[in-house]
């Protein structure tokens, strides 16, 4: 098994060729292999009708903790206002998407994903699960992206990484008082979790940035934006510009719920890792992406794992009797191999055999 994040995917490599990157501002028809036939296996659902939307949460709320707690349990995402991170720092990381996004096509490939690497510009790496490609190209950060900048602007690389390192720090920062809330709800205190720091703090919390670009696109109803997953994370912090295109499956609900931008709001999902640490009473939450005729969309998703090497199965505290473990522990990276294996059937092979 891989020890390092970098590793997750040796062994399930992701052939893409070439010509399977287009340029996406030369289009003006979409081809048959970006056309998909099952864009509404759900009916989409009006946001605002739908129990309510998806919550906001004010972090500065007194009852943050329960709302939180309460969204996780029921929707497995919610956005979040009074966040403390500065709105120039949001600005700054969109300005550098778009400077990435718009560079040439062949530019862009200079700093293309290796077929069995994590980091890098490519299109998403779920595609190899399906028949057709999606209208989106991203770009994945796991440690500096000096190398990959460097590579994009020889001469002019610095400012790229100063907008990325600077923004990672204060996802961090946010993604830790995320997660004690998130557990605080459970009843999870910081002497609970083995992994948490001597002072309760999750700073060998391991972490990724994916950039995604969603270009205007003719015919928007045909095609996929990013096809529906849940997030092999804790948590994902997603910043989207103010363009809607985000959608979430609610549990029980009829249909794909808009998760609209809200100015200064981020949104937050549950991955599939608190699924199993929270021995599923917050359930990871499938979302896709869809996009626009007219508008360029961008987002930014902080993908918030465990420290390297550490097991993440159903906390103890969580377990009795009545509750036994539904999930098998397992490591952030082999997580990802195995998501690599079996995509939307990956949680379903670490579960034990208990049925309640
Ligand atoms: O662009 C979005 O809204 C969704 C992105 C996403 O789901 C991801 O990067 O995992
Ligand atoms: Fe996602």
């Amino acid at each position: 098994m891989p020890s390092r994040l970098s590793d997750a995917f040796r062994e399930v490599p992701v052939h893409l060729r070439s010509k399977d990157h287009l340029d996406f501002e030369s289009i003006r028809e979409v081809p048959d292999s970006h056309t998909w036939q099952d864009v509404d296996d759900y009916p989409s659902v009006d946001a605002a009708a739908a129990v309510g939307g998806v919550p906001v949460v004010d972090l500065n709320d007194p009852n943050a903790m329960k709302l939180v707690s309460h969204a996780c349990e029921t929707w497995g995402v919610f956005q979040i206002v009074n966040h403390g991170v500065p709105m120039t720092l949001l600005q700054a990381l969109e300005a550098q998407g778009r400077r990435l996004f718009s560079l040439p096509a062949e530019h862009k490939l200079k700093a293309a994903r290796l077929p069995d690497g994590i980091s890098g510009y490519g299109l998403a790496r779920i595609s190899s699960f399906f028949p057709k490609l999606m209208w989106s190209e991203g770009f994945t950060i796991v440690g500096s992206p000096i190398e990959h900048a460097r590579q994009l602007w020889p001469d002019d690389y610095t400012q790229f990484c100063e907008a990325i390192e600077e923004y990672v720090k204060e996802m961090k920062g946010l993604a830790g008082k995320l997660m004690w809330l998130v557990l605080g709800g459970l009843g999870i205190t910081k002497g609970d979790l083995k992994w948490g720091g001597s002072k309760g703090e999750l700073k060998e919390a391991s972490a990724g940035l994916q950039l995604n670009s969603y270009p205007a696109c003719p015919n928007p109803n045909r095609t996929m934006g990013l096809a529906a997953h849940t997030d092999s994370t804790l948590l994902t912090i997603l910043y989207q510009n103010n363009t809607s295109g985000l959608q979430v499956l609610k549990d029980g609900s009829t249909g794909w719920v808009t998760v609209p931008p809200l100015p200064e709001a981020l949104v937050v999902n549950v991955g599939d890792l608190l699924h199993i640490l929270s021995n599923g009473k917050y359930p990871s939450v499938f979302h896709r992406a869809v996009v626009h005729q007219t508008r360029h969309r961008l987002s930014a998703a902080y993908l918030y794992g465990p420290p390297q090497n550490t097991k993440v199965g159903p906390l103890e505290k969580l377990l009795d009797i009545n509750n036994p473990p539904l999930y098998k522990p397992v490591t952030w990276n082999e997580y990802l191999e195995t998501k690599a294996k079996h995509f939307n059937k990956a949680l379903a092979t670490l579960r034990t055999t208990s049925t309640t």
